[in-house]
This record gives C-alpha cells, structure tokens and sequence, in this order.
C-alpha cells in the first residue's frame, strides 16, 4: 500500500474559542499505481487533505487520525525526515505553474537544479536528465526549449515543466491539485492525458484534486467525493459517474457539459 489515510481529522485553532475543525474524518488506501481523485467545490477541504499528506500543514492545525506513507505515519514525523519524503518519495504539482516556476531562471536550470542538490549529478548529466524529462512531457523540441524561460512558454507547456519537476526526483507518489484548471480546455486534455501516460509508465501513484468531476473522471481509477469536509462517497469512477449514491454527487454529475457526461458514462451519442 502507497498511501492509508485512517480517519484524519484537521482543525486550525483560532485565538478565541475551539478550534474549528475542516475535515471530519476522513480514509482512504491508494495502491501502487493508482490515481485517486479528489472531487469537491470551493472550501470542502480538499486543499488542507493535500497539504496535510505532504506535511505541510500550518501550525495552527490540530490533527489526529493516520496518514501512512508506505506504513510511516506523516503526521508524527519529524520535520527532518518529512523533508527527505518531500519531493523524494512525494512529488507536487501545482494549479498555476507560472507560480511555481521561478521566472528568471531557464527551464532546464530548473530541472536540473533539484537533481544536482538532492541526486548530486553533475552539471552535464543533470543538464541530459533535464532533456531527458522535457521530451518525456513531450515539449516539442525539447533541446531548443530547455534554454527557455517560463514567460517564453505556453500554459500548457509551463505545467509539463511543472510536472517534470515533479518527477525529477522519481517520487512513488504524485499529488496534483487542480493542475488543469488554470488552462484552456484543450489544452486540459493533453496535459491530463500526459499525466496518465507517465503514472502508468512509470507506475506512481497519483492524487488528482479538484472542482472539475470532468477531469477527475478522464483519469481517476477511483473517486472520493467531499463535501464540507465530509467524505460522502467514494468508489471506482465509472460507478460513482454511472450509478452515484449521494445526492450532492448527483449535482456534481449534471453540472458536466452533457457531451463530456455522456462520454465519461459511456452513453452513445451521435
Ligand atoms: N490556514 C487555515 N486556517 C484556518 N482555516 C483554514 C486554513 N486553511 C483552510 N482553512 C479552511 O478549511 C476549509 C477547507 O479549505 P480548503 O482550502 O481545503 O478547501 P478546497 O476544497 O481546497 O477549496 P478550493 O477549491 O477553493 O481550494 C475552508 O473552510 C477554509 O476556510
């Protein structure tokens, strides 16, 4: 087993009165080479659930529960070890890449310079493992944009960047939130169909969050739906899509484009 989140409950104390707890208990398994999605609307705690598996949850937080990374408990790690985990064993990739990339630096710098400090390649060879992760993500012409900076790429090709990154340091487990929703949909499509390709490849696990049940359908093995911090359904996608239990997910399912739902149903149409 990857990843086991046992009943994990977060608070934030605030300066008058009980803490106000955020996520009411919620489990979860994802296996080796699974993609779990993570669907909810704005405020449902989906954002503090990825924050707290990476470890970085604001000190205010109040937390119990488990979250187990391959048997070792996330939440009663010491900072140190938790800093090893990150970005060696858990890899992130973020909503807006132009955030995440730093815009005065290359895009192949990037890349390398996390293999340099945490694999001690060296210069060149980090410089071919670069290349290597920019085709991988299929940017065109990989030995001309690795030279790039971030503001000379497209969205679409700054969030492969972004996912390159991430995989740079060969993590086991990806958490994307909202990866695509700052692009264009087409462009949605391509970047998702890539990250599906790379976690079947290469056999990493993967938690997709967000808003959209649209993209988390397009890859997901299994869905977990919250609301309001609650866990209220969670199955393989194409029965949570075809046969969904809570009302709320209901919604979530005919707020889709209708030519979207059909296809993730598997509905003919013409
Ligand atoms: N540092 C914090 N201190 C206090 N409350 C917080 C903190 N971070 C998040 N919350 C609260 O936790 C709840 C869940 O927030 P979260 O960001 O996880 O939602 P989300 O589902 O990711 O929403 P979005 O899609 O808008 O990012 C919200 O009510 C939010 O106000």
């Amino acid at each position: 087993m990857m990843l086991s989140v046992q009943d994990l409950r977060v608070a934030f104390a605030r300066e008058r009165g009980a803490p106000v707890e955020v996520v009411h208990g919620i489990s979860f398994d994802l296996e080796k080479g699974e993609t779990l999605g993570i669907v909810g609307e704005s405020g449902s705690g989906k954002s503090v659930l990825s924050l707290a598996t990476m470890g970085l949850l604001p000190r205010t937080a109040r937390t119990s529960g488990k979250i187990l990374l391959e048997g070792e408990d996330i939440l009663t790690l010491p900072e140190k070890r938790m800093c090893a985990l990150r970005g060696r064993k858990i890899g992130m990739i973020f909503q807006e890449p132009m955030t995440a990339l730093n815009p005065a630096m290359r895009v192949g710098d990037q890349i390398a310079e996390g293999l340099i400090l945490h694999k001690g390649l060296s210069k060149s060879a980090a410089r071919a493992e670069a290349l290597r992760l920019l085709n991988m993500v299929q940017i065109p012409r990989a030995s001309e944009r690795i030279d790039s900076f971030p503001h000379e790429m497209s969205g679409g090709q700054r969030q492969r960047v972004g996912i390159a990154i991430a995989l740079a340091l060969q993590p086991e487990l990806l958490i994307a939130d909202e990866p695509t929703t700052a692009l264009d949909v087409t462009v949605q499509a391509e970047v998702l169909d890539i990250l599906d390709d790379l976690v079947t490849d290469l056999g990493i696990s993967l938690i997709l969050i967000s808003h959209d049940l649209g993209v988390i359908g397009r890859i997901a093995d299994r869905t977990l739906v919250m609301y309001r911090g609650d866990p209220i359904e969670q199955g393989e996608t194409a029965r949570v899509l075809r046969a969904p239990s809570h009302d709320y997910t209901r919604k979530l399912i005919s707020a889709m484009p209708r030519r979207v739902r059909n296809s993730l149903q598997g509905v003919q149409h013409g």
